[in-house]
């Protein structure tokens, strides 16, 4: 989902992988002469965008020990897992309230998504995000691997996921990875 740290995560990640990183929004502006998100899908619309998030991802499939962090909406195409599909795709699971949280401490204005107009901007942003939830949780947990961070908290004691920092959780991706693999692992060997 969109907030779930996997720009900041992701980087964690490559550092720790000695990979390189490839965040595909970034990706998609520079393809887009530098205009943002934001301004693409005012411009072009969200179809525009998505065949370019395709695109994208096609393009980065190709690659090896790279870690991407797609955009939260990659999940909703098909043809878009079978990009991801070609490494190992690990979905970062934060409580809506956090996320709702964390995107409204930023604001709203880069994910166009959201609503982005004055009033109780965490509720609104709550509100949104559960019903994009609603729809895309399903395609989430087809991830080879989930990092839930209230599984984290609970691991580690804490009370409040917001209090997990992003290494924590690139901690915690690798050990999923780490499962992913071995049980892949025995499968290969029945
Ligand atoms: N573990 C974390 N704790 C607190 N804030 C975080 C954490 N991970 C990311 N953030 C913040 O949340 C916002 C969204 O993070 P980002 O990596 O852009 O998420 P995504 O790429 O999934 O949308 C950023 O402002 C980032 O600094
Ligand atoms: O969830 C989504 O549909 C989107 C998430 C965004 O990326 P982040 O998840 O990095 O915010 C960006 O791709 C676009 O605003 C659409
Ligand atoms: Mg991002």
């Amino acid at each position: 989902m969109m907030g779930s740290g996997k720009t900041t995560v992701g980087k964690i990640l490559s550092q720790a992988l000695g990979y390189s990183f490839s965040d595909c929004d970034t990706l998609i502006e520079q393809e887009a002469d530098g205009i943002s998100v934001a301004e693409i899908f005012k411009l072009h619309g969200e179809g525009f965008f998505r065949d370019k998030e395709t695109e994208v991802l096609r393009q980065l499939s190709l690659m090896r020990c790279v870690v991407v962090s797609t955009g939260g909406g990659a999940v909703v195409r098909n043809i878009n897992w079978k990009y991801m599909q070609k490494g190992i795709t690990v979905w970062l699971d934060v409580p809506l309230d956090a996320l709702a949280q964390r995107i409204s401490a930023v604001g709203t204005g880069s994910r166009p998504l959201l609503p982005n107009e004055s009033g109780d901007i965490y509720s609104k942003t709550f509100m949104r995000l559960s019903s994009l939830f609603e729809l895309r949780g399903e395609s989430y947990a087809n991830a080879n691997a989930r990092v839930s961070l209230e599984n984290i908290a609970a691991k580690l004691g804490e009370r409040d996921v917001s209090n997990l920092t992003p290494t924590v959780i690139a901690i915690e991706a690798l050990e999923q990875i780490e499962v992913f693999l071995k049980e892949k692992e025995g499968h290969n060997e029945l």
